[in-house]
C-alpha cells in the first residue's frame, strides 16, 4: 500500500485538470455515451463550469483542497435514466484515461471502488 493520498497519486491539481480533460474529451469520443455529453459543449461557460465541478469532485472526493459546489449526485443525474452499460462506458473511459496517464494499477482498482459506490446515487433516476 502507498502511504501517499489518492489525491497525491493522481497527480495532485494539475494532475486531475489533466485527467478530467482526457475523460471528458473520451466520453465525447464514446459512442455509448457521447449524446449525453456533445450538448454540455454547446454553452461553453456551462462546459467550463461542468469541468471545475468534475476537478473539485475528485480533489474532493480524494483527499484534496478543493471544496466542490456542485450539485449532489441524484440531483446531477436525475431525469437521465441512465442504463448499466452508460455507467460502464463512463467508468472504462476513466480507467483507460488513468492507464495512459500513468496511474498505478492500485490507485486504478480503488478509483473502480469509488466508481462502483456511487452507482445508486446516479443510475436509473
Ligand atoms: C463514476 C460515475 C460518475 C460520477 C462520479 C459523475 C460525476 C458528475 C459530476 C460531479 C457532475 C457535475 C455536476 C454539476 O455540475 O453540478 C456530473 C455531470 C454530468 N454527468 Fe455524471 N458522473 C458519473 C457518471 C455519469 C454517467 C454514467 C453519465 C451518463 C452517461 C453521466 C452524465 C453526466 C452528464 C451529462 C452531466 C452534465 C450535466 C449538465 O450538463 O449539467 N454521469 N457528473
Amino acid at each position: 500500500m502507498s502511504s501517499a493520498t489518492l489525491y497525491e497519486r493522481l497527480g495532485g491539481e494539475s494532475g486531475i485538470a489533466a485527467l478530467v480533460d482526457d475523460i471528458v474529451e473520451a466520453h465525447m469520443q464514446n459512442p455509448t455515451i457521447q449524446a449525453r455529453y456533445l450538448p454540455t459543449r454547446d454553452d461553453p461557460v456551462h462546459f467550463e463550469e461542468l469541468k471545475g465541478h468534475l476537478r473539485d469532485f475528485l480533489s474532493a472526493g480524494s483527499g484534496g483542497p478543493a471544496e466542490y459546489r456542485g450539485r449532489s449526485m441524484p440531483e446531477a443525474h436525475r431525469g437521465m435514466n441512465i442504463g448499466e452499460a452508460e455507467y460502464m462506458a463512463v467508468t472504462d473511459d476513466i480507467l483507460a484515461v488513468l492507464d495512459r496517464h500513468g496511474v498505478d494499477p492500485q490507485t486504478r482498482q480503488e478509483m473502480l471502488g469509488i466508481a462502483y459506490s456511487l452507482k445508486d446515487e446516479i443510475m436509473h433516476l
